[in-house]
């Protein structure tokens, strides 16, 4: 069946939906991965972002049971240039389409996606609308120009309830703010004995659980929504260590002084260069991120730069002069993408395991 996607500034396109029949609007966003949709469609950072992949064909090799990186994906919407219905793999459970039925998710396939992204590259992200041919754009268009972007995403994809996963080694509080699940596997991996709280979870709370350390997860929208996470990462940086993933680094940065801002179209994909200051060396980094921390703003600050962006000089890495935190914009556990970053997961654990050593010193 023939929808339109209509964006804010008048651009209509037409082309063919597949998945979900249902109208949904949000913010048009693209990624570059070349592989990896099942990880992208299922990353809860995605919530309320209608993504378009830049890579031309995708559900080739179908959707299988475990490459989901949440149960539910919270994006609104897909748009693809071609898109496979019947593929073709060993895992290979359903189609994409019959998971975007499956899950109420609207796609869409058939557009000139190249043209679409260089007018978000020139523009900026847009926001946009899939419906029905028989809607008429200009009421979509005054409407999506009317209307804010929609807010308080992390509070809808954390957990509601703290749960236990048993390990022998270092005791984590993975403070869910819209977790992949790459990132509680890479502490799985290490042995970590993990409590994972959701964003709302007070100092008071976290301290309580006794951890050697707190890993802030990746999450949706502007951190400056999330006012909760920022005061618990207030209180307990100067007792516990901290490491940051993507939204986790944010409001480190936040609750550190330091400001963010929106970026232009952000950075989504699995091959983006970050350069490590100290060693000049170059990891090759997946991202899915449209805020950063504004590097101006934090001479007034503890933390200092880390890692930089290859592509536009962004702060990519930060770590605090006296505490023991550190965080990163990218993520280290890829899902989809390169393995480079992988280490930090290892610093993080020296850095509880040397932590612990002084306060038993
Ligand atoms: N993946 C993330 O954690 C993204 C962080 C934040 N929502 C951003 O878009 O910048």
């Amino acid at each position: 069946m023939d929808k339109q996607l209509i964006l804010a500034d008048g651009t209509v396109f037409r082309g063919e939906g597949f998945g979900a029949d249902v109208t949904i609007s949000g913010e048009v966003v693209f990624n570059t991965g070349m592989t990896g949709y099942q990880e992208i469609l299922s990353d809860p950072s995605y919530c309320d972002q209608i993504v378009m992949l830049t890579y031309p064909l995708i559900g080739n090799y179908g959707i299988n049971r475990d490459d989901f990186e949440s149960l539910n994906p919270a994006v609104a919407g897909l748009i693809v240039k071609e898109v496979e219905h019947q593929p073709s793999h060993w895992r290979e459970q359903e189609s994409l389409h019959d998971l975007l039925v499956a899950k109420n998710i609207p796609g869409l396939a058939g557009i000139d996606t190249r043209m679409l992204t260089r007018k978000i590259r020139a523009h900026g992200t847009l926001k946009g609308c899939i419906c029905a041919l028989d809607v008429d754009p200009a009421d979509v268009i005054e409407r999506l120009n009317d209307a804010p972007l929609k807010t308080n995403q992390v509070s809808r994809v954390s957990v509601n309830t703290a749960y236990h996963v048993p390990g022998k080694g270092m005791r984590v509080a993975l403070i869910d703010c819209g977790m992949k699940h790459g990132i509680l596997q890479s502490l799985i991996e290490r042995q970590c004995d993990v409590v994972v709280v959701p964003y709302n979870t007070s100092a008071d709370e976290i301290k309580r659980l006794g951890v050697d350390g707190i890993l802030v997860s990746n999450g949706p929208g502007n951190p400056e929504d999330v006012p909760e996470t920022i005061a618990t990462v207030k209180d307990v940086i100067d007792e516990i260590p901290l490491f940051g993933i993507c939204l986790g680094h944010q409001l480190l940065a936040l609750a550190s002084g330091a400001t963010t801002s929106k970026l232009t179209f952000g950075h989504r994909g699995s091959n983006h260069p970050v350069r490590e200051i100290a060693t000049g060396r170059i990891d090759i980094t997946a991202q899915n991120h449209g805020y950063t921390v504004d590097l101006d703003s934090l001479a007034t600050t503890e933390l200092e730069l880390t890692h930089e962006a290859v592509n536009d000089g962004t702060v990519e890495g930060l770590r605090h002069k006296q505490l023991d935190a550190f965080s990163v914009q990218y993520h280290p556990e890829a899902s989809p993408g390169p393995h480079d970053a992988n280490h930090l997961f290892d610093q993080f654990i020296e850095m509880m395991k040397e932590a612990k050593k002084k306060v038993l010193a």
